[in-house]
């Protein structure tokens, strides 16, 4: 018996309606019944849907108002102090509090979860505060779904393990308390399900792929043997995904009655362990076989001839066939992409189309795989037919090592820069986008849909570039940016621009809250067009004698955040990229661009999951940035930026990037990156935020002279900048005039406080 489930749905809505919702809800567009009712009819949309398109085991409690690991912090009570003393279930208000901040409280940290372009909201432990079971929301989807559609769902909650390894606050050694003290709140909460009817519960745990101790691996049987006998008649299926994972042998001793394992990611590592180790006749086997990662049709022969081969070595109790993760990582449906090249269109799937690729496969399972021979074929045409657009290039075979590396080095090339530039000391910028305003998106909208004529379009964002120099002179910022107003995105914008990539309508794919991105396609070999960046650079350093500095995005973050092709290796996709971009540079410095910062925030996220896998990628990525911009000259100042990530551990691979100046995300981490670099510090230039912008609080200046003074106790004032954590385009026009405003105060202050104590 094969059975098709799924293990999480889209939550945006096939038109953004989740977005939308949200947005206006924050807008006091709408009520809190309009919110919840509007929230409510997308959430049984989906599934709905799922079950239309042949999902028998069908997810609920996937969908969230912000991020499903904060739903289970505050159920569980992990509230930081300050949101205050709560009892109950917190109000909505709370909630997006503790996500988004207010104009009072700081928001809790985020980061991204596991190697995704996906960011949750990380859970704070308080040592003075219990656990408590404050709600159960697995439990009210679980009971809506039965009660408006009459069907018997799969709730999805986050494994104890995963949150606890995710969750700050807590001092390692205590970890095993923590876990103790948070498990009888956790079987509360099954309990509840239990009783209410459920039949399985998906538990994730996506830590188990990461290289566990072995005392974490005892705590881990501990946890589930005492869940497993509180819950007699509960199925547990205990689901892993993004790699093999470790410790299969005894993870197949845990008394859960079904075991998800991911095919896609963990493909070798997981086949090897079921060929050694067998599968228990009692257990269900739940095979993630199609990419829940990525938007290429499933190679279903390849699939099919996968699952016999597991079929051939085990007999679990039964199959599941499912994606190998959430489909929260890829878009909706391709049913809107008109006006993608067909080609590129034909070898797509996106979640709908996932899912009907699972039903063709269990149809192969049940009848044979000459049961579905025309579907086989129309994927091996569709690969066949993308691989005609590739073009073969020498470019890559002929560089050499020189390519690779700066001429100087850096305390040399920066004493150059700081004469060329007349810098102050603490030199103010910031990472590169300024608001991007409601008639901006709507000209481009407009122009895009050829209701408005290039040239006005581009008149508007020379008047946005034209108004924000003039703002950032008045503010007094030492160097300028141009604000990224034609741009939709960091990455999508070059991806536009490059051969080899193919952009979307509607692929959109969440990022972070009510924010969504839509990564491009790199179908093809990557090429250099025609500059890309330099009219708005050029025209924005015209008006002005400060520096403005040039913003480009970096091979790997470009990378990173597109879809992929399988087929291809991740570090020649890279190198192609690099070589375009060392391009676009050349062309800046021609244009008289004397800085230039390549953003890489997603290098930190790329890295593999199992840390005995780092050192060959952080060898590429590197390479692939210094081979973008090592060409400079040595009066070219090379800036970089990242955010989104705790960085201590990766640092000697962003000193190897040997970028003159970094500004690094440090507002919502700062404790844990300062003990860093008070151990280690750092050789180059460096920015660490000093206010946060993923919160519409704006900080004082004394808030921000205290950041900066706490800074340089671990960082040389000679080489320090001061900068926003990351870009503002998410920000309101008069918020960021007012942070930056303070910004530059508290540079100032700073600057004087040290010159009075030299002279
Ligand atoms: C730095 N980050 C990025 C990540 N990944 C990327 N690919 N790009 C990033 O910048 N990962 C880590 C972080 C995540 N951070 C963010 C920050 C901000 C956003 C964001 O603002 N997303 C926007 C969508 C951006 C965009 O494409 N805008 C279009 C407008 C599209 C649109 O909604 N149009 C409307 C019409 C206009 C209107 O009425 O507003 C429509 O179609 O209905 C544009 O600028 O033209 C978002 O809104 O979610 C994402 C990740
Ligand atoms: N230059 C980009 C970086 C975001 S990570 C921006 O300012 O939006
Ligand atoms: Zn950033």
């Amino acid at each position: 018996m094969v059975n098709i489930s799924n293990l999480g749905y889209p939550r945006i809505g096939e038109n953004r309606e989740w977005k939308k919702t949200l947005e206006s809800f924050w807008k006091g567009n709408i009520t809190e019944n309009q919110f919840e009712s509007e929230m409510k009819s997308i959430r049984l949309q989906s599934i709905e849907k799922q079950l239309r398109l042949g999902i028998e085991i069908i997810p609920v409690n996937d969908f969230t108002y912000y991020d499903h690991v904060l739903d289970f912090a505050t159920m569980f009570g992990w509230i930081p102090t300050r949101f205050g003393d709560l009892s109950e279930k917190p109000s909505l208000h709370t909630y997006f509090a503790l996500a988004r901040g207010d104009k009072d409280l700081v928001a809790c940290e985020m980061t991204k979860w596991f190697n995704t372009n996906y960011h949750y909201i990380v859970p704070e432990y308080q040592y003075d505060r219990k656990s408590k079971l404050l709600y159960n929301k697995p439990l009210a989807s679980f009971l809506e779904v039965k009660n408006e559609l009459g069907i018997i769902t799969k709730p999805v909650i986050l494994g104890i393990y995963t949150f606890t390894q995710l969750s700050k606050g807590y001092k390692k050694e205590d970890k095993y308390a923590v876990v103790k003290e948070l498990l009888p709140v956790y079987i509360q909460m099954l309990k509840e399900l239990e009783d209410a009817g459920v039949e399985w519960v998906q538990i994730d745990e996506p830590a188990f792929v990461l290289e566990e101790t072995n005392e974490d691996f005892q705590l881990i049987k501990e946890i589930y043997s005492e869940i497993c006998e509180a819950l007699p008649s509960l199925s547990i299926m205990l689901q892993t995904y993004f790699e093999g994972v470790e410790q299969y042998h005894d993870l197949i001793t845990i008394p859960v009655k079904g075991i998800g394992l991911d095919f896609v990611h963990g493909r070798e590592e997981n086949v090897n362990a079921l060929k050694k180790y067998g599968f228990p006749e009692d257990k269900v086997l739940a095979c993630g076989i199609v990419n829940g990662r990525n938007i290429w049709k499933n190679n279903l022969e390849e699939s099919i001839q996968l699952i016999e081969t597991l079929q051939s070595l085990i007999q679990p109790k039964d199959w599941w066939i499912q994606p190998s993760c959430s489909l929260l990582h890829v878009p909706v449906t391709k049913k809107k992409e008109d006006s993608l090249e067909p080609t590129v269109l034909a070898a797509l799937a996106f979640a709908d189309e996932k899912i009907e690729e699972l039903v063709v496969l269990r149809k192969a399972l049940e009848f044979g795989s000459d049961a579905v021979k025309q579907e086989i074929e129309k994927v091996k045409q569709s690969f066949e037919h993308l691989n005609k657009l590739n073009t073969k290039s020498n470019e890559i075979r002929s560089l050499s090592e020189e390519d690779f590396n700066r001429a100087i080095p850096f305390k040399e090339r920066y004493q150059f820069q700081k004469e060329a530039l007349n810098l102050p000391l603490l030199p103010t910028t910031t990472i590169g986008s300024f608001p991007q305003t409601k008639e901006i998106k709507i000209a481009r909208q407009q122009w895009r849909k050829g209701e408005l004529p290039e040239s006005d379009y581009r008149h508007q964002i020379k008047l946005k570039i034209k108004e924000w120099i003039e703002v950032q002179e008045s503010l007094d910022i030492d160097v300028l940016v141009h604000g990224e107003y034609e741009r939709t995105d960091m990455v999508e914008y070059f991806g536009e621009k490059l051969k080899g990539f193919a952009f979307t309508k509607n692929a959109w794919v969440q990022s972070y809250g009510s924010r969504c991105v839509k990564p491009p396609v790199i179908h093809s070999r990557v090429e250099f067009m025609k500059p890309m960046t330099v009219d708005e650079t050029s025209y924005a350093q015209s008006l002005t004698k400060k520096p403005v500095k040039g913003m480009l995005t970096g091979p790997v973050t470009i990378l990173n955040w597109s879809f992929v092709r399988e087929d291809h290796a991740k570090e020649d996709i890279a190198n192609e990229i690099a070589l375009a971009l060392r391009k676009e540079i050349k062309a800046l410095e021609e244009s008289g661009i004397s800085i230039i910062q390549v953003d890489e925030p997603a290098i930190r996220e790329g890295l593999p999951l199992k840390k005995r896998n780092w050192e060959a990628y952080l060898n590429w990525v590197t390479r692939a940035f210094r081979l973008t911009t090592a060409g400079v000259q040595k009066m070219t100042q090379i800036h970089t930026h990242m955010c989104y990530s705790s960085f201590s551990d990766i640092m000697d691979a962003v000193i190897e990037l040997d970028a003159d100046v970094i500004s690094i995300e440090h507002a919502r981490s700062h404790e844990e990156f300062s003990s860093y670099l008070a151990e280690n510090p750092y050789p180059l230039g460096i920015g660490l935020g000093v206010y946060d912008i993923h919160s519409p609080r704006v900080p004082s200046v004394q808030e921000m002279e205290q950041n900066i003074v706490g800074s340089l106790k671990v960082c040389d004032i000679q080489q320090f900048w001061i900068n926003p954590d990351c870009g503002l385009k998410t920000r309101d026009e008069k918020e960021v005039i007012q942070a930056l405003s303070n910004m530059v105060i508290s540079a100032k202050k700073v600057r004087e406080h040290y010159y009075s104590i030299l002279s």
